[in-house]
């Protein structure tokens, strides 16, 4: 079942509530935490994704794009996210898997995200215990940016692995998705798709969400 995931980093942020409202036909909402150290952009924290909490009930998809994201597990958790997204570039092994544990202990979903640079292979000491993985298919900081067609082999491999080791894990793919790229991420093995732009952008998001689908 493919998922959309409407990126609210695209959004007005001075009438965020009325934006998530125009997108909640889509399955999941996207949101986009940046420090302004694991990539050049600073964005929102835990406050904001407290706020958004308190005016939906969509399933709230958190991409830390943070350094050492075990600090902020509890607290994103506790502001209400239902699934955390950790960069395995933002630490060593040894804190990605205390990450996950944390996620654990919180009860909510666990997924780790790649940098384009990323050997698709660094999925697999965490690949069992995964909820999701997000192949990234922009370098991560911005929205807007076109799809990097050379990601659409990284799609293959992690969707390779992960029918080998763990078929239940999602296979997310994040940047650039449009009406024009959609169907070769998802033939290349994507099944839940962040859309910022393609959706926020266009004079109706709802319709824009529609055509998405029906691509
Ligand atoms: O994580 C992100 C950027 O780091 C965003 O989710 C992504 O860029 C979505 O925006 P768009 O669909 O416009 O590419
Ligand atoms: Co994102």
């Amino acid at each position: 079942m493919l998922k959309i995931a409407p990126s609210i980093l695209s959004a007005d942020f001075a009438n965020l509530e009325r934006d998530i409202r125009r997108v909640s036909s889509a399955d999941w909402l996207h949101v986009d935490v940046m420090d302004g150290y694991f990539v050049p952009n600073i964005t929102i924290g835990v406050p904001v994704v407290k706020s958004i909490r308190q005016c939906t009930d969509m399933f709230l998809d958190v991409h830390l794009m943070v350094t050492k994201p075990a600090r902020f597990i509890e607290d994103f958790a506790q502001a209400g996210a239902d699934l955390l997204n950790v960069h395995l570039e933002a630490d060593d092994p040894r804190g990605i898997s205390q990450a996950l544990r944390l996620m654990d202990q919180c009860k909510v979903k666990k997924a780790v995200a790649l940098r384009p640079i990323t050997s698709p292979n660094a999925v697999l000491p965490y690949l069992e215990q995964l909820d999701m993985v997000l192949v990234m298919t922009v370098e991560p900081g911005f929205g807007g940016q076109a799809l990097m067609e050379h990601q659409l082999e990284t799609i293959r491999q992690v969707r390779a692995l992960i029918e080998r080791y763990n078929p239940a894990c999602r296979l997310e793919v994040d940047g650039g998705v449009n009406t024009t790229t959609l169907r070769r991420v998802v033939e290349a093995g994507a099944d839940t798709l962040v859309a910022g732009s393609a959706v926020y952008k266009a004079a109706d998001p709802a319709a824009a969400i529609a055509a998405l689908r029906e691509v």
